[in-house]
C-alpha cells in the first residue's frame, strides 16, 4: 500500500481516538469522594435515593461502562440500547442490541422497558441519559395510531429520498413517544443529566438522536413542509399522513418545547463532536510534516456535488499553492447526503470518494480518504474509501467504468476489488464523517 495511504489512515485513526466515547465520559464526569463534578456543576451522590443509567446509540456501551465504574455502588439500575454488534459486557447495566438505521422489534421492546424504568424515577432520583448517533432508530416507541411497520417504512423512505438528518428527525420526532424531549417528560421530576456525542452538524441537542431529553424546535407544520418538498405524500403510510395532518390542524398536542417544565431539572451537554476529531487529525497531520488546514466541520450537500468542490480545492493547492502550499493536508468534517436512485451498494462516503476520483486529473498527485467515524458507511461493512489520481485510470485499465458504478450508487463494488475500502469495524463512536486530502 502506498505510504501516503498509510498516512491517510493514521490521520483518520488519530481523529477517531480523540472521540472515543468512554474517554469523553472520563473527561466530563469527575468524582471527588461522594461528589460528582460535571460541567462545573457539583452533584452530591448521597442526595439521591437512586441513580439510573439509560441511553441509546452506537457508542453508548463504553460510556455506560465508564459511568458505572465512576458511580460504583451508587448505581441502582441501567439499560442502554445499541446497534447490533456494538454491545459491551456490562453487569448492572443491561445492554440490548437492536436495529439501525432501520428500527426493529428488539428496539421497540427495549424502548418500552427503558421508558418504564425512567417513569419509575422520582424527584429524589438521578437519571443519566447517554446519547450518540443512532439513537433515533434504536429508541423506537411509536405513538398511538402509529405502528412499528409504519416507522420502518418512514425510515426507509426518508433515508433514500436525500433528506438531511434534521429533516429525517423532524418527522421521526412527531411519530414517537420517546423522542423530542419525551424521555425527559417520562423522567420528570427526577434530575436528568444527558451526555451526548454529537453526530449532527450544528450540535443542536434536539437533532442528535432526535433529542430524547431536549426541547423540540420542530413542529407538525415543519413535517408537512418536508413531506411536500420531497414529494412523499404518496410514499408514507396513511397513518403517518393522517397524524401529521391532524397535528397541523392542532388536533394533536405538539412535542415538548422550550420552557416546558419537564426540562427544569435537565442538564444536556455535548461531550464529543466532529471538530474534536478534526483537531486531533490536524495534530497528527502536522506531526507527519504537512501544512494542514481544517476547512470545516459542517460540510453538507449531495455527495457527488461536494466531491467536485473538494477536488477543486485540492487541485488549487496543487497548481497555485492556495489556500495552503504543498506538502499539504486538508481536513473536512460533516455529513453529506445521497439521493439513492440505483440498485447498487454503498454509502455517502464511498460515493463521495468515487465522485472525487472522477473529478481529479491524472497528473494531479492528490490522495483522499473519505470515511464515516462510526465505521459503517451505508449498509456496508466499510467505513469509507481511499482514492488518488490513479484510481480511475486503474479501474478503466481493468475495463470497469467508474461512471456506471457511480450512477448505480454502487461505490462499494467499485472499490472492493481494488482494495481501496477503509474497513475499521464498529468504532463505537459517531461524530459524522471525516474527509482527509493529502497533496504531497
Ligand atoms: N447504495 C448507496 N450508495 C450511496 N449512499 C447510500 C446507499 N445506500 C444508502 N446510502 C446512504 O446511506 C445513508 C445511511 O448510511 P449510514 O452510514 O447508515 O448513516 P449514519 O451513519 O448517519 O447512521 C442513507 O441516508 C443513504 O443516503
Ligand atoms: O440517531 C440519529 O438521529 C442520527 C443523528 O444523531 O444518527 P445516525 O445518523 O447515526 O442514525
Ligand atoms: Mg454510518
Amino acid at each position: 500500500m502506498d505510504p501516503i495511504n498509510e498516512q491517510l489512515k493514521a490521520i483518520f485513526n488519530a481523529g477517531l481516538d480523540a472521540v472515543k466515547t468512554d474517554s469523553a465520559v472520563k473527561r466530563w464526569v469527575k468524582r471527588r469522594g461522594n461528589t460528582l463534578v460535571i460541567n462545573h456543576q457539583t452533584y452530591k451522590l448521597d442526595s439521591f435515593k437512586r441513580i439510573f443509567i439509560v441511553g441509546a446509540g452506537k457508542g453508548v456501551a463504553p460510556m455506560a461502562g465508564v459511568l458505572k465504574q465512576i458511580l460504583g455502588d451508587y448505581l441502582y439500575r441501567g439499560m442502554v440500547i445499541v446497534k447490533n454488534g456494538h454491545a459491551g459486557d456490562l453487569d448492572a447495566v443491561e445492554v440490548v442490541e437492536a436495529g439501525h438505521p432501520h428500527p426493529d422489534q428488539a428496539g421497540f421492546e427495549a424502548s418500552r422497558r427503558l421508558a418504564g424504568m425512567v417513569e419509575e424515577a422520582t424527584a429524589d432520583d438521578l437519571v443519566f441519559c447517554l446519547i450518540t448517533g443512532g439513537a433515533s432508530s434504536l429508541l423506537t416507541l411509536p405513538i398511538d395510531g402509529i405502528t412499528l411497520e409504519d416507522k420502518q417504512t418512514v425510515t426507509h423512505v426518508l433515508l433514500e429520498c436525500g433528506a438531511d438528518i434534521q429533516e429525517i428527525n423532524t418527522i421521526r420526532k412527531h411519530l414517537s413517544g420517546i423522542k423530542a424531549g419525551q424521555l425527559a417528560k417520562k423522567a420528570y421530576p427526577a434530575q436528568v443529566i444527558t451526555l451526548i456525542v454529537s453526530d449532527v452538524i450544528g450540535n443542536q441537542y434536539t437533532d442528535i438522536g432526535s433529542g430524547p431529553t431536549a426541547p423540540d424546535h420542530t413542529t407538525f407544520q415543519s413535517c408537512w413542509n418536508i413531506i411536500t418538498s420531497y414529494g412523499l405524500e404518496d410514499r408514507l403510510p396513511a397513518n403517518v399522513i393522517r397524524r401529521i395532518e391532524a397535528g397541523v390542524h392542532g388536533r394533536i398536542p405538539e412535542t415538548p418545547k422550550e420552557n416546558d417544565p419537564v426540562f427544569e431539572r435537565v442538564n444536556n451537554m455535548i461531550v464529543a463532536d466532529n471538530l474534536l476529531a478534526l483537531q486531533a487529525a490536524q495534530t497528527k497531520a502536522e506531526r507527519l510534516g504537512y501544512n494542514t488546514l481544517i476547512l470545516s466541520s459542517a460540510l453538507e450537500g449531495e455527495s457527488r456535488q461536494v466531491a467536485r468542490f473538494l477536488a477543486a480545492i485540492a487541485m488549487e493547492v496543487r497548481q497555485t499553492h492556495h489556500p495552503i502550499a504543498p506538502p499539504a493536508c486538508l481536513i473536512i468534517g460533516g455529513e453529506t447526503t445521497v439521493q439513492v436512485k440505483g440498485s447498487g451498494k454503498g454509502g455517502r462516503n464511498q460515493e463521495l470518494a468515487l465522485a472525487m476520483a472522477l473529478s481529479l486529473k491524472a497528473a494531479d498527485n492528490i490522495y483522499a480518504l473519505c470515511a464515516g467515524s462510526d465505521g459503517s458507511d451505508g449498509m456496508t461493512d466499510a467505513a469509507g474509501a481511499i482514492i488518488d489520481n490513479t484510481t480511475v485510470g486503474q479501474a478503466r485499465s481493468e475495463k470497469r467504468d467508474p461512471w456506471m458504478y457511480l450512477n448505480n450508487n454502487d461505490s462499494y463494488n467499485f472499490f472492493k476489488p481494488m482494495g481501496n475500502l477503509v474497513i475499521t469495524g464498529p468504532t463505537l463512536t459517531n461524530v459524522m464523517d471525516i474527509n482527509i486530502m493529502i497533496i504531497p
